[in-house]
């Protein structure tokens, strides 16, 4: 039953992944409204946001549907007792629309009422608007073990190109935020992975396509905390949960910097975290460092 619901989500997200790209180039404009994390928002934030909420609360099973892009959690005209809730990021990296970059839309299914941690999460995907239009998800096959599946998105339909595993020897990596506002540990930290290993620096700011790059060579992704803001940027539940169960559903890691990004607990819907994605290993030296 949870799983058909989750299915059901996937289909829609696949089924609206054209009709969002489609509906980008005219929408690349700033408007005046900012989010909850006192972004500006874009036109095509908000547009995406509308049209997903729509098309997400209309499924049968899902009870509520949250955002980056609004303040509260809207309810499905009828619910159950065991409706899943949909928590979104309609466009990651938005700010890559005008520079034409590529960007994503992300999601979390979870089982508990929101704000909920990762380990509520039933399922997770996320689409990437690059040169193709991909999607990837991941979900519990049986008995506890969550895979992770890529699926080419054509004609409002996905194609299936196979399970997504990281490759056992990491290639690239890439962080967030300015140097000069990175902690004096990471500063180090960094400084090491440029002079002593072989990784090559990737990074397009948007952390859908990055993290689509640590999935395909191995490697990893990171937004940290800050000097003037330990909590970092990124939101748990739109952006760092979804995105580390599925990392880790494809063999990589997690972590806020202490702990799986599944088990940071979830206070508020809004919430921020620094975000770790990748390698196992690569996770593990920066919990190391930062310890
Ligand atoms: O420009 P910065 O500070 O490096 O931030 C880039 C990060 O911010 C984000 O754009 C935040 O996501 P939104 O575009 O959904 O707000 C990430 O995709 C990206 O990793
Ligand atoms: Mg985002
Ligand atoms: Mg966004």
């Amino acid at each position: 039953m949870t799983g058909d619901v989750v299915d059901r989500v996937f289909d829609v997200l696949a089924a609206s992944a054209p009709e969002i790209r489609a509906g980008l180039p005219g929408r690349r404009t700033k408007t005046a409204e900012t989010n909850e994390s006192g972004e500006r928002q874009l036109a095509a934030d908000l547009w995406a946001d509308d049209l997903l909420q729509e098309r997400f609360l209309a499924v049968d099973g899902v009870g509520a549907y949250a955002s980056e892009e609004r303040e509260t959690i809207e309810s499905a005209s009828e619910t159950e007792a065991d409706d899943l809730a949909v928590a979104v990021d309609p466009l990651d990296g938005s700010s890559n629309l005008k520079s034409n970059n590529p960007m994503g839309t992300v999601l979390g299914v979870y089982e508990d009422d929101l704000p909920a941690s990762g380990r509520s999460l039933v399922g997770a995907a996320f689409v990437l608007y690059g040169p193709i239009t991909t999607l990837v998800t991941a979900r519990e096959i049986s008995g506890g073990e969550v895979r992770a599946t890529e699926y080419v998105v054509e004609d409002g339909d996905r194609r299936e190109v196979g399970t997504v595993e990281l490759p056992a020897d990491p290639t690239v990596y890439g962080f967030g935020g300015r140097v000069s506002d990175w902690t004096d540990d990471f500063q180090t930290h960094v400084r090491g992975i440029e002079q002593e290993t072989d990784l090559k620096l990737r990074y397009g700011g948007a952390m859908i396509a990055d993290v689509s790059q640590v999935l395909t060579y191995g490697g990893i992704f990171g937004y940290p905390g800050l000097r003037e803001r330990p909590e970092g940027k990124l939101r748990l539940l739109f952006e760092g949960a979804p995105m580390a169960y599925i990392i880790e559903a494809a063999g990589g890691a997690s972590s806020d910097g202490e702990q799986s990004l599944l088990d940071v607990e979830a206070e508020s819907l809004h919430q921020r975290t620094p975000v770790f994605l990748g390698s196992e290993e690569l996770v593990d030296d920066v919990e190391t460092a930062l310890r």
